[in-house]
Formats: C-alpha cells, structure tokens, sequence
C-alpha cells in the first residue's frame, strides 16, 4: 500500500466550457497538513470539493489510498468537511449538534455521549454540552464545527477556509490549536486559504495555484527559500522583482548592473525573473554598496522598518533593524545566495 492516502492523478475540470482546474498531480501524504493556497478563483475550493466527492471530475481520477473513487458519494468516503460557514444547527445544543452524525449511524447512546466529551475536551470546550450554539462566541461556534466533523474520526478532513470569519487574534490561536490537533489525532488535514501567512504557519506541504494551475508544492522553507517563479515569490511575501538576464553561469544582469549569483542552470542570455526579499538587502550609509540610492519613504513596522529606496532603475522595498532617514543617500549591496533566480509563471 502506498503512503500516500489520495492522490490526483491529471485531473481537470471544466464548467461550461472553462477549464477551472488544469491538469492538477497531487499527492497527499497519511497524517499530512497539507495547504491549498492561490488568489480567489484559482480553483482552491474546486480542488477540495472534488476531493468530498461533491463535485465529479472532466478528466483524470481521484485515488484514495490507491482505489478508484471518482464515482463514489461524499458519505462513502472517508473524508470530512470543515466548511467557512459553519453551518450549525442553531436550535439545537452543543452535544445535539456533534452528536447528529453519529446518532444517524445509530450507536449506543452511552458511546455517543463519551465520545462528545472526548472531543470537546480536545477542542478546549469541556462542560459546554447543554449550551445553546447562539449563545457561543464565533470562535467558539468554528471549534464545534470542526469538532462535529472530528467526532466521526475521518481519516482526512477537508477544512475551506475555517477560519476567515474569525479576527486576527482568535484566528492565530485557532491555528495553533488546529495544529495541536491534527498531530494529536494524526488525521490528514487538507486545507484550504488564501492566507499566507496562515499557509507558512500551519502546513506540512504548501500547494501554491493560480488559475487553476499548480505552481509549486513543497514545505513551506522551500516556497519561501526557493519559489520557483515570481507569482509564487510575489504571493508568498513582499519581494522585490526585477526582469534580468542570465548572463552566464553565476552572473546574473539586473538593474543595469551585474551580479554573482547561485546557479540554476538557465544557460546563457535567458531572461529570468530576479527575486530579492526585502531582509535580504544590506542597506549602509553614503556613497557605498553595489547600488546606490536615495531613501524615499520611511514606515515603522514594529519589528523593522521598511524604507523605498529609489535607484536609477528601481524603487528597492527594505526590510531593516536600522533606519535611515528620509533623503539620505545609503548603499544597497545583495549577496549572491540572495539572489533567486525565477523562470517566469506558468498558466
Ligand atoms: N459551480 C460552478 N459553476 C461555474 N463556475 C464555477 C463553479 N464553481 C466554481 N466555479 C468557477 O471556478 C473557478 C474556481 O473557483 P474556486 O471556488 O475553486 O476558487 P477558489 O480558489 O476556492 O476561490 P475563493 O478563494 O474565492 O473561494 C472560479 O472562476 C469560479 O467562478
């Protein structure tokens, strides 16, 4: 048996005649926190909902570990779905709303009640069993939901975007407290947001979309560290892209100046995409570094500062612990393995 629990194997999927997801390979692995991430409308949802059996695919075939199951319903997989409404049955309790599963698959009354209070335990919400859903706080409403579709111990749960309702607080504490379960339970957990942050902080495997094509996937080091193309580092985090030229091996030429660099074998005069993260570029004072400028604008950013550096050919975001102040003429130098090198995005 493999380890990978589902696979998608040259999946597409058109709706009236538009081909929202295009050619889609991926593998999930058992016990993963794996994350669709990509812009509204580049097919994120699609991909789970085909995945919960709620939507059939034009081409290609779903694999759950190893068998065929395109044609199978949403109840006869083993998956389960957290979706970003809720979807609670607000006149029922708390112990009504998880338990409603697994009363329709008649189990003993004593188990269900057991089982609820393991799982309430699990989401921090013990003792709430007898409490109205309208009288819970949001966050509290999203921890019933995910507990409702916990306690029916899938062995993957979808989640589309569970936390988008919540403020930012809440949300952060609900993503650990979602990863603190995952491990916990050892369900695969498939993920769906257009958080990057939130993407970067939760996730095993990252699967970066964009209109229905997939990107990149890999752990979230390596789409920060290494993203392939310039969506991926654009999507990812604020960078600086620059078109340059490949001019041989380890010399790359960007803003009329030439500059060593970590070699991906493009071959020579390629025009490549030049990606520099903003705490990549050492910024000093005067008339010094490998470029020279004159800072624009200056923004407190509680941990750094972040300063645009106009150069003859470029307006620079920096990220920096020092600042300098407006008009100052500063130096910008870039150091080789800071430098990545992009083929542009795929569509
Ligand atoms: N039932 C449908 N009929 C027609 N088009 C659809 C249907 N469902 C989705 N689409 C289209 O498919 C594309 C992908 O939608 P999808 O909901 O998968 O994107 P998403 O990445 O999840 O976006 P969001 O973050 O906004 O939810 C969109 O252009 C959408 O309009």
């Amino acid at each position: 048996m493999s380890e990978n629990i589902i696979e998608l194997v040259d999946i597409s999927k058109t709706y009236d005649s538009t081909e929202v997801l295009k050619n889609i390979n991926l593998y999930i692995r058992k016990n993963e926190f794996l994350t669709l991430l990509g812009p509204s409308g580049c097919g994120k949802t699609t991909t789970l909902r085909l995945i919960g059996g709620f939507e059939f695919p034009t081409k290609g075939n779903i694999l759950f570990e190893g068998k065929n199951i395109n044609s199978l319903p949403p109840y006869k997989r083993r998956v389960n779905t957290v979706f970003q409404k809720y979807a609670l049955f607000s006149h029922m309790t708390v112990e009504e709303n998880i338990a409603f599963g697994l009363k329709i698959k008649k189990l003993d009354p004593k188990v269900i009640k057991e089982k609820v209070r393991n799982i309430l335990n699990l989401v921090n919400l013990a003792g709430y069993e007898n409490r109205s859903i309208d009288s819970l706080s949001g966050g509290q409403q999203q921890r019933i939901a995910i507990a409702r579709a916990l306690v029916n111990e899938p062995d993957v749960l979808l989640l589309d975007e569970p936390l988008g309702a919540l403020d930012l607080k809440l949300r952060q504490d609900m993503q650990v407290e979602l990863k603190r379960m995952q491990k916990q339970l050892g369900i695969t957990f498939i993920y769906v947001t257009h958080d990057q942050e939130e993407a970067l902080t939760m996730s095993d495997t990252i699967v970066v979309m964009k209109d229905g094509v997939i990107q990149q996937i890999g752990t979230p080091e390596d789409i920060y560290n290494e993203p392939k193309n310039a969506f991926v580092a654009d999507f990812i985090g604020e960078s600086n892209i620059i078109p340059g030229v490949m001019k041989k091996d380890y010399l790359v030429e960007f803003a009329n100046t030439t500059f060593e660099c970590v070699d991906k074998g493009f071959g020579s005069n390629q025009p490549v995409d030049v990606v520099i993260r903003p705490e990549d570029i050492e910024v000093t004072e005067g008339n010094t570094g490998m470029l020279q400028g004159v800072v624009e604008s200056v923004t407190f950013k509680g941990v750094h500062y972040e300063m645009m550096i106009k150069t003859d050919t470029f307006n620079w975001m920096v990220h920096s612990t020092s600042m300098h102040p407006p008009k100052s003429q500063v130096g910008l130098t870039i150091l080789p393995y800071n430098i990545h090198i992009m083929k542009k995005a795929v569509n």
